[in-house]
């Protein structure tokens, strides 16, 4: 018999109410020795949690049990919404630990358990993580509609087309020595299948942005010492996050702000000024500035007045992030009478804003925003969002190319490339094999989910 497990799942004591779980064979007996008697299935009940041995009342409760396999588990499920007390809690843990085959649950049991019977695919699960863990908006979104089953059910529907197209070609085959039938169902079988390809390889192309929404974009401020990168954090912040002196060097450390942006998430990065130094510490600030500017999908570089060379604002930014990142010059202290709005080059300064006087800030906060709202645009259509998923469509596109391309090849061989394509499809919902895949995944949850 599998272990019954339980776990508070609402968040941290003390608070209002606490929700504590319990999943499993005893649930059922937990709860009539508990509460008494057993609820309804999915009605609440309010009732008086006493002590199995020695009667005494742990809490006043209500009490919601769900009868398998219509639960989320697929188990018989109680939830005991009790006062969030930290020795209410503790209290009823315990009393909990003390039933036969009963014990605390893991970082994410129970959606193990979930996935275990089939309640959800992977690209559920996953998008069940993302859900708990999104700050904005449309994080929230895309991770709901994953969760509701959009991403795994275009994969599932790819899935199945390539069976089916195996399946035609099997069939072509095996009534091949039946006289040549002139345009055979597999020419038609190998159209699809190129159709297919195209269909998946501009899914791969748009899941760009459906990693971008789940991870967050990275802004990243550089520029010289003393260019009013930290400060710029700060107004942008609303919060005094980076230490500010008028000392040259003086963030070392890469320090990030969550932003939400007009719904969208954005993470704003202030980093070391780039300067030659000898200092230990300040190189390997620098060191680091540079390995995030060459992530970042945004890199607002920070020029002071009379900071650097007119002429090429950028001056100072290294030569591959410049011509791999898009760049922003934001000309910092305009509050400075000396700034000169245009440079002598005739560039236009991207952005001139001050930090002090607020100038510029709500310019800068509206192009952000827009650019956000460009590079992850969220459309109809549901996108991959995570490595893994990207991985195992190039390794999709990988079979179908073969099979497609390789006309000289017998069609057996041909059909199983059809198969690895179909296949990994399934081990991005966990139709197939991913046992090892498993660990990885459910370690990200909290306890109780
Ligand atoms: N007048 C004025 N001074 C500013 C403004 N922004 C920053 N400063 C000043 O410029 C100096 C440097 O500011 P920081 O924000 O520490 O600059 P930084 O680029 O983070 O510097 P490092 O971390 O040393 O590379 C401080 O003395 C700030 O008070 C501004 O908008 N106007
Ligand atoms: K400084
Ligand atoms: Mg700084």
């Amino acid at each position: 018999m599998a272990d019954t497990i339980f776990a508070l799942s609402s968040g941290a004591v003390p608070s209002g109410v606490a929700v504590i779980r319990v999943s499993g064979p005893r649930t059922r007996e937990i709860v009539e020795c508990l509460a008494g008697r057993l609820p309804d299935p999915r009605k609440a009940m309010l009732a008086r949690l006493v002590h199995p041995q020695t009667g005494e009342v742990l809490d006043e409760a209500v009490v919601l049990y769900f009868e398998g396999p219509a639960s989320f588990t697929g188990e018989d499920v109680a939830e005991f919404q009790c006062h969030g007390g930290r020795a209410v809690v503790s209290g009823l843990l315990a009393v909990l630990g003390g039933f036969e085959d009963c014990r605390p649950a893991e970082a994410g049991e129970f959606t193990r358990r979930a996935f275990d019977r089939g309640r959800m695919d992977l690209t559920e699960v996953e998008g069940l993580a993302d859900l708990i863990a999104a700050e904005t908006e449309s994080q929230r979104r895309q991770a709901l509609r994953q969760m509701g089953g959009a991403l795994g059910a275009l994969y599932e529907d790819w899935r199945k087309r390539l069976i089916h197209m195996r399946a035609m070609i099997e069939a072509d085959f095996d009534f091949a020595d039946e006289e040549d039938i002139p345009g055979s169902v597999a020419d038609e079988v190998w159209g699809e299948a190129s159709e297919l390809h195209d269909e998946i390889e501009d899914h791969l192309v748009r899941s760009k942005s459906g990693e971008r929404l789940r991870s967050g974009l990275q802004v990243v401020l550089m520029g010289a010492p003393n260019a009013g990168k930290s400060s710029l954090l700060n107004a942008i912040a609303g919060r005094d996050v980076a230490i500010v002196t008028e000392e040259a060097g003086t963030t070392r450390d890469v320090i990030e702000v969550h932003l939400d942006l007009g719904g969208y998430p954005v993470t704003l990065v202030d980093t070391a000024g780039l300067r030659q130094t000898e200092g230990v510490v300040e190189k390997e600030g620098i060191r680091r500035a540079e390995e995030k500017g060459r992530a970042a999908d945004l890199i607002l570089w920070a020029v002071e007045p009379c900071g650097v060379a007119q002429d090429d604002p950028s001056a100072g930014l290294p030569e591959d992030m410049r011509a791999n990142v898009p760049v922003w010059t934001v000309r910092t202290k305009s509050d400075l009478e000396t700034l000169p709005k245009q440079d002598s080059s005739g560039t236009i300064v991207e952005i001139a804003c001050s930090s002090k006087s607020a100038e510029g800030m709500t310019l800068l906060f509206n192009r952000l925003t827009r650019f956000a709202e460009e590079t992850i645009s969220l459309g109809e259509a549901p996108l991959a969002t995570r490595e893994r998923h990207r991985h195992y469509l190039k390794e999709c596109l990988s079979g179908l190319r073969t099979a497609v391309d390789s006309h000289h090849l017998p069609t057996e061989l041909r059909a199983e490339d059809l198969r690895r394509a179909a296949d990994a499809l399934g081990r991005i919902t966990g139709r197939i094999d991913v046992e090892d895949l498993l660990d990885v995944i459910f370690r990200d949850f909290c306890i109780g989910k």
